[in-house]
């Protein structure tokens, strides 16, 4: 999906949500254990819910990963289950040197190998530019580059002061010489509300993925107040909020109910900035 037709979307759902899907064994109702891969159907029931109220999803691999062989089967049958028209995002926070990254890249990108093609997938940056190359050789896919984080521990590095700039405006300045922003985005957490003004300065025309809302506690207003441009350039994305709102065998209803408050949210947010 390109820039024009991910913002055609927003537009035709009134939306800039983003779910994230980040299952827990542990934590899915019960009744699921039932079936034969609870993951996929817990992932399953929360995307035929909520499928007309987001315009991406994005499963975070560890909650993957983690189970094995069983886990990769779980987000394979989760890609092949989101909508066409819909962004997919593969969080697996890569890059290494050129030839690993170009199996990585395979292995998100290349459904022939893999049997997943998700539209984008975030990479960490701190091994340059010849570690994120290889991921923009798929030419229809999106490069997410790790920015302006969410946690706590974003003051280790990103706000260390180089010469060009704190090391987060850095990284978002000498990527932007990488790609334009029809193929890159950077993530910017919600708890950065402070900082958006600086990263829109930065990065006038990207989009943003931005998580921290709802589990984190970012605010959805504090980053739109600075975040928006043009053509809407976020991506705002909650799992937790969403995914856990209920317990029992209503939780893909629940699930629903808690991104329709966020989908309002972001309706009354688009028409006041005239983007709809
Ligand atoms: O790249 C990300 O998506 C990410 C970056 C960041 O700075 N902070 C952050 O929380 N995330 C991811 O976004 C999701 C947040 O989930 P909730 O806090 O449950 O809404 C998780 O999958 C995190 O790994």
């Amino acid at each position: 999906m390109n820039k024009k037709q991910l913002f055609e979307q927003i537009k035709f759902k009134k939306s800039f949500l983003c779910v994230g899907l980040d299952p827990v064994l542990e934590n899915i109702p019960q009744h699921l254990l039932d079936y034969e891969d609870p993951i996929f159907e817990f992932n399953r029931q929360i995307i035929d819910a909520t499928a007309d109220l987001c315009v991406a999803y994005k499963p975070n691999t560890a909650f993957y990963e983690s189970r094995g062989l069983k886990g990769w089967e779980s987000l394979l049958k989760t890609w092949a289950h989101i909508p066409q028209n819909i962004f997919t995002i593969a969080d697996a926070k890569r890059g290494d040197i050129g030839n690993t990254s170009a199996m990585y890249a395979d292995a998100f990108f290349n459904e022939e190998k893999s049997g997943m093609s998700f539209d984008s997938i975030t990479v960490a940056p701190y091994m340059g530019k010849d570690s994120v190359s290889p991921f923009l050789k798929y030419e229809d896919k999106w490069v997410i580059l790790l920015a302006a984080t969410s946690n706590e521990g974003h003051h280790d590095f990103q706000l260390l002061e180089t010469p060009g700039g704190r090391l987060y405006e850095e990284v978002i300045r000498v990527s932007s010489e990488w790609a334009d922003s029809e193929r890159m985005m950077y993530v910017v957490g919600a708890t950065r509300g402070s900082e958006f003004a600086n990263i829109r300065r930065l990065a006038p025309d990207s989009f943003l993925l931005v998580p921290g809302v709802g589990a984190q506690g970012g605010s959805l207003a504090d980053v739109c107040e600075f975040g928006l441009n043009d053509h809407c350039g976020l991506l705002v994305n909650s799992a937790r909020g969403i995914i856990y709102a209920g317990k029992g065998e209503d939780f893909a209803e629940k699930a629903r109910e808690e991104a329709l408050k966020l989908q309002v949210e972001m309706e009354e947010i688009l028409e006041k900035a005239e983007l709809i």
